[in-house]
């Protein structure tokens, strides 16, 4: 059942703005993609042509090889979490599900699997109208799963979560990768995307600014930075600096080293006899990771909200 989803040279303008600008990039069965930039960048215009929900000016996207118009029953090839709020108030959950369900020619033993996988047994008779907003993301990733897709598409459903309902999502997502399907997830939320993303696309102003994995984008943007704390500053700064690396003095008892790893550091100091208390390597979060590669998509929208009127 495994499918990827193929966006290739989306272009979309709405009048004078240019939401996408040549957006190109691929979401892999068996992972999850994390889908990031700064607001503006394009993501939300991404997905709604991804669901044909929106028309591009140029480009495709293709889900399994297929536009999603070409789709003949779309529920069994991609099921999507855009707005959680989108509820008829008036309907149990099941109801709502069986609708669904209904509607696509579906039958009423997929509602039970998914109230169960979306763990929403216990609320599955009350009106959706007193629903958490907890509960009716839960609902609206039971409706995604209804046709058991292997394509699963989330804009930003971490948001409104308290602590366990945000467990819960990210356990959900890293299951529903290893069951092979293609997970494509929209977030602002760098630390849930850190423990929940295997891949990462990078957006601003409409195009992929990075395509790269989770772990290499969080070494790559680590540098090779030591830190070494120690009580003799000026014998290690010597050995370190004859060894080739750079070092600059942070504290009274701290050195930063740049050009050796921190094994290395640990070797010559044993064998130089310089005594230290720490050697640890410095790893950037993926936030960190993240601020440096959008700086110049978000110093531009600044600059732009920074010009006069005319
Ligand atoms: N229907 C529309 N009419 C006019 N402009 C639009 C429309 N939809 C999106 N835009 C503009 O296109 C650009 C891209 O918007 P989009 O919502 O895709 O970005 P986003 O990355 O999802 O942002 P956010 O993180 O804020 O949700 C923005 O400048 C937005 O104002």
């Amino acid at each position: 059942m495994e499918a990827t989803v193929e966006v290739t040279g989306l272009r979309k303008r709405y009048g004078p703005t240019t939401a996408l600008d040549g957006m190109t990039f691929t979401v892999r069965p068996g992972q999850v993609t994390g889908f990031v930039g700064p607001n503006g960048a394009g993501k939300s215009t991404t997905m709604r042509v991804i669901l044909g929900l929106d028309t591009p000016d140029e480009g495709t996207a293709l889900i399994g090889g297929q536009p999603y118009r070409n789709l003949r029953n779309p529920l069994n090839h991609i099921g999507a979490l855009l707005d959680a709020a989108a509820l008829q108030p008036g309907r149990t959950a099941r109801n709502h599900l069986l609708w669904l369900a209904h509607s696509q020619g579906l039958g009423a033993r997929r509602v039970d699997d998914v109230i169960e996988q979306a763990g929403l047994g216990p609320v599955a008779g009350r009106r959706t109208a007193g629903f958490s907003l907890g509960m009716r993301q839960r609902l609206g990733i039971a409706a995604a799963l209804l046709g058991d897709p292997p394509v699963i598409m989330l804009d930003e459903p971490f948001n409104g979560l308290d602590p366990e309902g945000i467990v819960w999502m990210r356990d959900f997502q890293r299951a529903l990768a290893a069951q092979g399907r293609a997970v494509l997830l929209s977030s602002h939320l760098m630390s849930e995307l850190q423990d929940t993303a295997d891949h990462l696309v990078v957006v601003g102003r409409g195009r992929v600014i990075a395509d790269t994995g989770v772990r290499e984008l969080i070494g790559a943007a680590s540098g090779d930075r030591v830190t070494l704390r120690t009580s003799a500053r000026s014998e290690a700064m010597t050995a370190l600096a004859y060894a080739g690396a750079t070092v600059a003095a942070t504290d009274r008892d701290t050195l930063t080293v740049s050009g050796l790893t921190a094994e290395h550091v640990v070797t010559l100091l044993g064998e130089s006899g310089v005594p230290f208390s720490e050697v640890s390597a410095h790893r950037a979060t993926l936030e960190e990771a993240y601020m440096e590669l959008t700086r110049d998509a978000v110093e531009f929208r600044a600059a732009a909200a920074e010009e006069p009127a005319r």
